[in-house]
């Protein structure tokens, strides 16, 4: 069962004013947590992301790619799809770069929760859905295609067009995001 993990770092981190990417947590940038936590558990990492990303930071044994051009910069859905696109595989666990307090267990015991019955594989913390911390089936690429088309760009309503199980999750730290210099400083110094 080949499974690919997608890092999504193709956002504009407009309300950060600069890469979310390579925002540093303990001297390493925020996208080297990403590409750790999904490395033991996938076949390959592949990093959605500009171009002038890659220029900026080294990392092994990671694909780069850009957004399809038609959807370029359309947000996670078009990244997703992009990723889709260059690599077959069964099952795509995707995450965004902005977690860097994200840890292997949590995409092991996502993984584990693989089942074919299921387009999606979405946690639920503190009653709140993670689209971007999920796993999604090969199927859903005609699904996300379609609403790209139809210049549909909400996770939410693709997701309501799939079988989703949701699976409860109790750490909160791991999905915690940062999108802005406030809550960098606060919750990382
Ligand atoms: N590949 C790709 N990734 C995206 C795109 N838009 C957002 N992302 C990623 O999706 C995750 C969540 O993004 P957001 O925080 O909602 O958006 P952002 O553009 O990074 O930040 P803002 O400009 O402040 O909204 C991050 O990891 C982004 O890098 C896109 O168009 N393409």
């Amino acid at each position: 069962m080949k499974t690919i993990g997608i890092v999504l770092a193709g956002g504009q981190s407009k309300r950060f004013g600069e890469p979310k990417a390579l925002a540093l947590r303990r001297g390493k940038p925020f996208l080297f947590y990403s590409v750790e936590a999904l490395r033991p558990i996938v076949d390959q990492v592949v990093v959605v992301a500009q171009p002038h990303i890659q220029k900026q930071i080294q990392l092994k044994d990671v694909q780069w790619i850009e957004d399809v051009s038609q959807h370029k910069g359309k947000g996670p859905l078009a990244g997703i799809y992009s990723a889709m696109k260059h690599h077959g595989a069964t099952w795509y666990i995707v995450l965004p770069c902005d977690i860097p307090f994200i840890h292997e267990t949590i995409v092991t015991a996502l993984k584990q929760q693989a089942d074919d019955a299921f387009d999606a594989i979405v946690p639920y913390v503190n009653r709140r859905p993670q689209p971007l911390v999920a796993i999604y089936h090969h199927r859903v690429k005609s699904l996300i295609y379609d609403c790209l088309q139809q210049g549909e760009y909400r996770m939410y309503t693709f997701l309501s067009s799939c079988r989703v199980k949701h699976i409860e999750m109790k750490e909160e730290q791991p999905f915690m995001n940062i999108n802005t210099k406030e809550q960098y400083y606060k919750w990382i110094g």
